[in-house]
């Protein structure tokens, strides 16, 4: 049992979850491993329990079912050996807006907004009041980018960046370290899942390189952390524009360009 707090991860049987529960239990975190393929994430958990000798638990559930998200809340709210959640279980969707189906969208709406909101509302009051631990919540950079045509994909990225900055704000004074990760395209299963042969797409970034960058944040304890970008100084510069815009919010009167 190690004495450093388990850490839960969403998504853990392939892709960044996988490579995420590779590198908490080399730095010596016990593991609970959620996923819907349970003999996946049997395999990664022996695997992890042979190479670092920590505890690996696998953990069965769909998330976009709300029963089994549920039981995931349960043990965040009740477990106190939980110190850090991954929010990183996502998916995207095939085709454009207009082929998406209402059942499709709902369905990416459970898992990629609501799953990560609830869990991490599940675990924060106890973070909070303990006065450590964090939340890594996995967005991207498409959230930020409606140029890309991923409209609801992008929205519910968009959706995990602003939850993830405005929980800084919220609980970040109480101890409480909120991480949002922004990847761009990385080797994952993700784009045949929906579809696409990730072979067509430029500028593949291979999955252990965006963790280890990733981690490379959060250990400086970063709020927005995004790996692909290599100019630290355009985020830097977007951010100060959005935050210069603030103070001209509060007006009586429209701008005189609509009058
Ligand atoms: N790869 C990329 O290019 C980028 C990825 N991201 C984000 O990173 C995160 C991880 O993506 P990535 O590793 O690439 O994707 P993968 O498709 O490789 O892995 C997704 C993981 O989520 C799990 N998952 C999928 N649906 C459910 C569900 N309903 N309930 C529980 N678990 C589920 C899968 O396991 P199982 O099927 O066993 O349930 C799998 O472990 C996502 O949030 C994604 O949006 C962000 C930017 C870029
Ligand atoms: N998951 C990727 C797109 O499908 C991304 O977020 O870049």
């Amino acid at each position: 049992m190690s004495t450093l707090p388990t850490v839960v991860i969403t998504g853990a049987s392939t892709g960044i979850g996988a490579v995420y529960a590779d590198r908490f239990a080399r730095r010596g975190h016990d593991l609970i491993l959620v996923a819907r393929d349970l003999a996946r994430l049997q395999a990664l958990a022996e695997r992890l329990r042979a190479d670092y000798g920590v505890a690996a638990e696998p953990l069965q559930a769909d998330l976009a079912d709300p029963a089994q998200l549920a039981g995931l809340e349960r043990l965040l709210r009740d477990d106190a050996r939980i110190g850090v959640l991954v929010n990183n279980a996502g998916a995207t969707l095939p085709g454009g807006f207009l082929e998406q189906t209402p059942e499709q969208t709902a369905q990416l709406i459970a898992l990629n907004v609501t799953a990560p909101t609830r869990l991490a509302a599940a675990i924060a009051p106890r973070l909070a009041a303990a006065g450590s631990g964090a939340i890594v919540n996995l967005a991207s950079v498409v959230g930020l980018a409606p140029e890309f045509g991923m409209s609801v994909y992008g929205a519910t990225k968009a959706f995990v960046q602003y939850l993830s900055q405005s929980l800084q704000g919220e609980i970040g004074g109480k101890g409480v370290y909120v991480q949002a990760v922004l990847p761009a395209a990385t080797r994952t299963e993700i784009w045949e899942r929906s579809g696409r042969d990730v072979a067509q797409i430029p500028g593949v970034m291979e999955v252990d390189a965006l963790v280890d960058a990733a981690l490379a944040g959060f250990d400086r304890r970063e709020a927005v952390t995004i790996p692909p970008l290599h100019d630290e100084s355009l985020w830097q510069a977007a951010d100060a524009a959005r935050k210069a815009m603030l103070p001209h919010y509060s007006q009586s009167q429209p701008a005189p360009r609509y009058l």
